[in-house]
């Protein structure tokens, strides 16, 4: 991770500011400037391909961003890629999920962070996979989420079941942020609810969210705060508990049937 500046962010955990992604001619992300308060839940809609998963990805360094300004934890960061972001303290759940389609369950959640133990046979390190087994299933336990063997690897696996072990990966480590994109898209009832219980508990532990999604009900049952993206810009800041809107006054966001006044970028 390049540290640049210091920056004194009070109760503030995350701002961009005029974060811009360009990929040749099509401006997916145009001056994007964005707070995140320690402890929030903020949900970020917009309609398809208005640059939601192109916000996410670069602040999590999966993509070099084209110019702006991002500060983490009182960091300005530019991240080199998720893993780096990761170590820094920020938990993704990409649409892609980002698993190792060849490795089991624990191997996933513990990749890049595995437990090791010493080995009674001589001064070096080995894997602990016992300890990591046991971490999985007190991590799938705590999160609800049934996965019939963990041994199984994850190309062995349903798409909701891949969607739950990429959650429980994101939930089962404290983090200074969790992002999930599009977590329940692929999901059954029962799975999304368990992942709506994951979402609660990390609201109840402090920890704050982004959450990309398309589900008005849920974004309405579960975030403090709606960013609506409309073709690459920020076009609504909608605070639930102080502002009095529907789901049908944020769809005209989404569509552009309504435009509020230009966001800030304060909440
Ligand atoms: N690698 C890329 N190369 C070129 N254009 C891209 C690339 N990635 C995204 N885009 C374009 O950038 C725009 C924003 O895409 P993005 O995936 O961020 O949208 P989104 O809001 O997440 O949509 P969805 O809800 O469908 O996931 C779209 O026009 C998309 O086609």
């Amino acid at each position: 991770m390049s540290e640049v500046k210091l920056h004194d962010m009070g109760d503030i955990i995350l701002e961009t500011r005029g974060l811009t992604k360009h990929y040749g001619g099509v401006h997916a992300l145009e001056d994007a400037n964005f707070i995140l308060k320690k402890g929030e839940h903020v949900a970020i809609m917009g309609d398809n391909g208005a640059g939601k998963s192109t916000f996410v990805r670069q602040i999590t360094g999966v993509e070099q961003r084209t110019r702006g300004t991002v500060i983490f934890d009182g960091h300005e960061v530019d991240f080199k890629g998720p893993l780096e972001a990761r170590e820094a303290g920020i938990e993704t759940v990409f649409q892609t999920l980002a698993l190792a389609d060849h490795l089991d369950v624990p191997d996933n959640l513990f990749l890049g962070r595995e437990k090791t133990m010493w080995n009674w046979l001589g001064p070096f390190r080995r894997l602990d996979y016992k300890s990591m087994r046991a971490d999985t299933m007190a991590a799938l336990e705590k999160t609800g989420v049934k996965i019939p063997n963990i041994r199984n690897t994850i190309q062995n696996m349903s798409g909701g079941q891949r969607q739950c072990v990429a959650i429980a990966r994101t939930a089962s480590f404290h983090s200074k942020l969790t992002i999930m994109d599009e977590p329940t898209a692929a999901l059954g009832v029962q799975e999304t609810a368990q992942v709506e219980n994951i979402v609660r508990t990390l609201k109840k532990a402090g920890e704050p969210l982004i959450l990309v999604s398309h589900n008005m009900r849920q974004v309405f049952d579960l975030v403090d705060r709606i960013i609506v993206f409309r073709r690459g810009r920020i076009c609504a800041n909608l605070d639930i508990k102080n502002e009095s809107f529907t789901g049908e006054d944020v769809v005209s966001y989404i569509t552009g049937a309504k435009t509020g006044a230009e966001y800030e970028g304060v909440a």
